[in-house]
């Protein structure tokens, strides 16, 4: 994540423990399945890379062998030199098209990843029960589309060519050093071999104490997005201090784990970047250099490639940690992204069918969600075409619930819920939601035109028959204001309130025209004004349909052709209103709780409209096209 604090020097090396690091017998691990269309491309860059790096470091030999036969003693023989200028000038040359080629090819290979992932994952989001998607809302799918193919850009784009170069020049100046001299090209290898070493040593335990990082590091992020979502309520209490205290706990958690993680590494390894360091073996060489030459054990020309390449043997070491972070940061993206490609998607029926009508029934229906715990339990329910059928119940009796499985935002754990006698499991997606729409409490509005927002359900529907729709919803008023009417765009040049946003949404449906509708009945709006054209504007969307209401207020489904009582996932009542109230059941207690909690439940004005029941004035303008 891009938020996260880096890790203390090489402690995040730790061997990968994470599922992306490797797959399950027979499959590949996520990272290289993923990569496998443009593995070819990769391949090549990676040849190339390896090429530039070794092209790189011949200039050294060449300047090193000029710099060893001028210090020979020897005059300067431009005929002996220019060749080996020649070679310099031609291998940096070599060097820099195979890099400059490898950094292109990796990014053009990247590129096409990144494009093909993320149309993969918007083909399959499409194509995921709406369920999965709101129960887990939609940072997940943000997090795979966008940081997570980040995540893979820079590790196939930028770590794995560092890595190359990071390998391969190394070995190329370790061969020449030792044809030099072997006893000194073993001196250099002692810082590798001392940074190695030290550099394991500060990683031990790293597996747990990363565990512990990104366990510190989600608290953190918990708790910012509880932080943003619950301080207006806190402030509101006049508890502002309140609210960021989770917060501050969670960030002070992550300070003392973290400057113990560094306390408890910091010797080893400020060790093991020390003694990788090139000014370190510079010294290291020249000292033993020095020995060697007033030993006579080596000539002074000799010394020079030493000078000149030993320090690079070492130095990559320094930049392991990172890279390796880089390539654990893309192994769990790579976990992430594949995860979110192997969730199921809502299956598409075998031999698909076709509805006849819209009578709605569930039989024997029982759903759970996580496997054991009906939420709803053996449920038989018709909603007759053209009728409003009301659910109501304690909270949690799975109301919504039950609602959600009419668009299938879940199926069934066990029975049928069928449209007009086809399974719902049999009906193809798109043939579904044009027959079965809903308005929920949570108006999603798009960052487009308020027209667009209208048109969504429609796309072909015309201006007329978007604003006929907006009228019977009672927005339309409210659009003309806005500053470029029906073209403003919703969310950049205008903020809709949640009562407007709602009634838009309503005009949406309505436009859509699905013969079915789920409604989640507004409880938030309290406002008189807006409650009523609400109110209205429900009563044109259910006219002619059915409907099926999530009901809060009793108040407002009074005249529902058939009150249906849920009761820890079971219906225990159904009727309608004077008969279940004279039947002084469950519906009768709830009833009369909801009246004496106050007198605006059942008596006020907005609430006693009857809306979303029965076809009223504004169902007649949606009828006639009338338009105020
Ligand atoms: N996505 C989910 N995952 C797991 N359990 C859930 C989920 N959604 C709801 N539940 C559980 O299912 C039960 C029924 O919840 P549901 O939201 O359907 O009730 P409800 O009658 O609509 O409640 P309310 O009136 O408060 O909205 C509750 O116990 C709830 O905790």
């Amino acid at each position: 994540m891009k938020s996260q604090p880096s890790e203390p020097g090489p402690a995040p090396a730790a061997q990968d423990t994470e599922a992306g690091g490797a797959g399950t017998a027979g499959t590949p691990p996520p990272l290289r399945a993923l990569a496998e269309p443009v593995r070819g491309r990769l391949a090549l860059a990676v040849g190339l890379q390896a090429v530039a790096a070794l092209a790189g470091v011949v200039p050294f030999i060449a300047v090193s062998r000029i710099a060893g036969r001028l210090t020979a003693g020897s005059p300067a023989d431009g005929e002996a030199l220019w060749p080996l200028v020649a070679l310099a000038c031609a291998s940096g040359f070599v060097a820099l098209v195979c890099g400059t080629a490898a950094g292109a090819l990796a990014h053009l290979a990247d590129n096409d990843l990144q494009l093909a992932l993320r149309r993969r994952l918007a083909r399959h989001i499409g194509r995921l029960p709406l369920g999965r998607l709101t129960d887990r809302g939609t940072s997940e799918v943000k997090q795979a589309v966008q940081d997570d193919v980040s995540a893979l850009h820079t590790l196939f784009a930028h770590t794995l060519l560092d890595v190359v170069s990071v390998l391969t020049a190394p070995v190329l100046i370790l061969v020449y050093l030792f044809t030099v001299d072997w006893r000194l090209a073993l001196f250099s290898v002692v810082p590798l071999l001392l940074g190695v070493f030290l550099f394991s040593r500060a990683m031990a335990g790293a597996a747990a104490q990363m565990a512990e990082f990104g366990a510190a590091v989600g608290r953190i992020s918990a708790a910012a997005v509880e932080f943003a979502s619950g301080i207006a309520v806190f402030k509101s209490f006049g508890r502002g201090r309140k609210a960021h205290e989770r917060f501050v706990r969670a960030t002070e958690g992550f300070a003392d784990f973290f400057s113990g993680w560094v306390r408890s590494t910091l010797v080893t390894s400020t060790a093991a970047i020390l003694v990788v360091a090139p000014a370190v073996v510079l010294l290291l060489l020249t000292v033993m250099g020095a020995v060697f030459v007033t030993q006579d054990w080596m000539t002074g020309a000799e010394l020079v490639p030493f000078l000149l390449l030993g320090p690079a043997v070492a130095a990559p070491m320094g930049v392991v940690g990172p890279r390796i972070q880089q390539i654990r940061a893309g192994q769990a993206a790579a976990v992430r992204i594949t995860e979110l490609l192997d969730a199921p998607a809502l299956p598409e029926p075998a031999t698909p069918a076709l509805p006849v009508g819209h009578h709605i029934s569930l039989r024997g229906v029982s759903f759970s969600y996580d496997g054991h715990t009906d939420v709803l339990s053996g449920v038989d329910l018709d909603l007759v075409p053209g009728t409003v059928t009301a659910l109501v119940g304690p909270s949690g009796s799975g109301k919504s619930t039950l609602a959600s499985l009419l668009p299938r935002f879940h199926d069934v754990t066990a029975g049928t819920v069928t449209l007009g006698g086809a399974d719902l499991r049999d009906i193809p997606a798109t043939e579904l939601y044009r027959r079965v729409g809903f308005v929920l409490q949570d108006v999603r509005l798009l960052r487009a035109s308020v027209a667009d927002n209208i048109r969504l359900g429609r796309p072909d529907a015309t201006d007329e028959e978007g604003e006929r729709c907006a009228r019977a919803a009672r927005i339309h008023d409210r659009i003309t204001a806005l500053p470029d009417g029906y073209a403003t765009e919703v969310g950049t040049a205008v903020t809709l309130s949640g009562g407007e946003a709602q009634r838009l949404s309503i005009a949406r449906a309505l436009l859509a025209d699905a013969p079915v509708l789920v409604l989640d009945e507004a409880t938030a709006y309290a406002d008189p004004h807006s409650e009523a054209l609400i109110q209205d504007a429900l009563s044109a969307l259910a006219a002619g349909r059915t409907l099926l209401v999530i009901a809060h207020r009793l108040s407002t489904i009074r005249s529902a052709d058939r009150i249906v009582v849920l009761e820890d996932g079971r219906v225990t009542e159904q009727g309608r209103h004077d008969d279940l109230l004279a039947a002084g059941g469950r519906y009768a207690a709830l009833w009369e709780a909801q009246r004496t909690a106050g007198p605006d439940e059942t008596d006020g004005v907005p609430h006693q409209r009857s809306a979303p029941v029965g076809a009223d004035r504004a169902a007649d303008d949606i009828r006639e096209g009338s338009a105020r």
